[in-house]
């Protein structure tokens, strides 16, 4: 669901530039207004339940900043937008609540104002952990950081704060002091990073103490950045931003670099990997396992006839479909016209039951190409025999998808069955 923006703005140009940059991204919708006036009918109707403002402070009807109380009176995030820099103005909305003041600048200026918008609709999900012995320290991070909507979390001792951390692995960022009792934080980011080895956990280190080494011993225990106390909370918020924006950049590139770029499936080396640490648990637990393989019948062909483009779309749609139906199992492209599908926990009555149903499914689609609609059918080699490696695994299914194409295709085969169209 969009989400609804007030933009409270007289000039003319500006609430261009606004409503084109803004026009781009769906996940806004945008409610214009030139005055305080029409601000305060909006506002009052509650017709549109805002999720943030942006505001102009010098309005014809209020020219002194009275949209931010009116906006800030209703609890919704305001985003000052000013045409000039003046520090003590920003100091005084800063310590109203606002989320920042941008001063309109250039463009640069306006896509800032977007990318706050963006990243505070993301910020309601980030759970940011501050484990600091001093409570008005902890207020301050919490305060400053609820104002853009993370999720806050505190901790008086770096024990407390280890626990929480080990109870809500979903936490993204730790903000730790160094002076804690029991723990101190240095301690604290040593242990964490002992355990956390891939670093999923940003972590920001704060101390007021005078040391000018404590930084770095921070940072090269495995803290991301360091912040010296006293500090603003502005240069908390692009700290913070900055860090988070970085660990979702790498969590992007992680992923795509996992995924097979045409149908968004894992791709082999990811799947092997995790393939693999699955299997090895099944072996020492004793549980089961199921994994097929399944190819696409005469696919050559389908390109040859209609072309590589089509092939793609029914590889598209093969992938779709799989993600859709299997979405609880690890599934993949191999490569080629060849998916795979592991299933920890399955035996192989279950799984086969369930790729029957699949292969018929697939029969039943079809794919609109110009004139014509073209429809394909799949083979399926499927085992739960646990090979002491998942290589060994997929040779044993490989066999048995050979078999279902020598037997016409169109099948699902097991190491003693064969399952055909007519079976369920
Ligand atoms: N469109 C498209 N074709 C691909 C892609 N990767 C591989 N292919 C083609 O997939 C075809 C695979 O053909 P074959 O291995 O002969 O298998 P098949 O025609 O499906 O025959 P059976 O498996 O025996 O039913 C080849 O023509 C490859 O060029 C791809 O990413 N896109």
């Amino acid at each position: 669901m969009a989400e609804s923006i007030l933009i409270v703005e007289d000039s003319p140009i500006v609430l261009k530039i606004m409503q084109h940059l803004l026009e781009k991204h769906q996940i806004f919708f945008p409610v214009f207004v030139a005055t305080y006036g029409e601000a305060e009918i909006f506002l009052e109707s509650q017709e549109h339940p805002f999720f943030a403002a942006v505001v102009d402070l010098n309005l014809p009807d209020a020219p002194h900043g009275e949209i931010v109380d009116l906006v800030l009176s209703y609890q919704i995030p305001c985003i000052v937008l000013s045409g000039s820099y003046d520090d003590q103005r920003r100091i005084q909305l800063q310590d109203k609540g606002i989320v920042d003041y941008i001063v309109k600048e250039s463009r640069v200026s306006y896509e800032f104002v977007i990318k706050l918008l963006e990243r505070l609709v993301k910020n309601q999900h980030v759970k940011i952990l501050v484990a600091d012995d001093s409570k008005s320290s902890r207020s301050f991070c919490k305060k400053a950081l609820h104002l853009h909507l993370y999720q806050m979390l505190e901790a008086e001792t770096g024990l407390q704060a280890l626990n929480i951390l080990h109870e809500q692995p979903d936490i993204k960022m730790l903000i730790v002091d160094y002076n804690m009792p029991e723990m101190d934080g240095y301690e604290l980011v040593k242990t964490i990073r002992h355990k956390d080895n891939n670093k999923s956990l940003c972590i920001i280190g704060v101390s007021g103490m005078e040391s000018g080494s404590l930084s770095a011993r921070f940072i090269k225990m495995g803290a991301n950045d360091f912040l010296k106390k006293p500090f603003y909370q502005e240069e908390l918020h692009c700290r913070v931003m900055h860090n988070i924006e970085e660990m979702e950049l790498i969590a992007k590139i992680q992923d795509t670099a996992n995924r097979d770029y045409l149908t968004g499936l894992f791709n082999r080396r990811y799947f092997v990997a995790k393939a693999e640490e699955y299997l090895q648990t099944a072996l020492q637990e004793n549980r089961h396992l199921s994994f097929a393989l399944l190819d696409i019948d005469f696919f050559k062909g389908i390109n040859d006839r209609y072309g590589h483009d089509v092939g793609d779309q029914v590889l598209k749609k093969m992938g779709l479909l799989l993600a859709e139906k299997f979405r609880r199992f690890l599934v993949a492209r191999l490569g080629g016209e060849e998916f795979c599908i592991l299933m920890p926990g399955m035996d192989i009555e279950h799984s086969a039951q369930l790729l029957s149903g699949f292969k018929n499914y697939i029969s039943d689609q079809s794919i609109d190409i110009e004139n014509e609609t073209l429809s394909f059918t799949i083979s399926i080699g499927v085992t739960e025999k646990l090979k002491p490696t998942l290589l060994e695994m997929m040779t044993e299914a490989d066999r048995l998808l050979y078999r279902a194409k020598e037997a016409g295709r169109n099948l699902v085969i097991t190491s003693d069955a064969y399952i055909d169209a007519d079976d369920e």
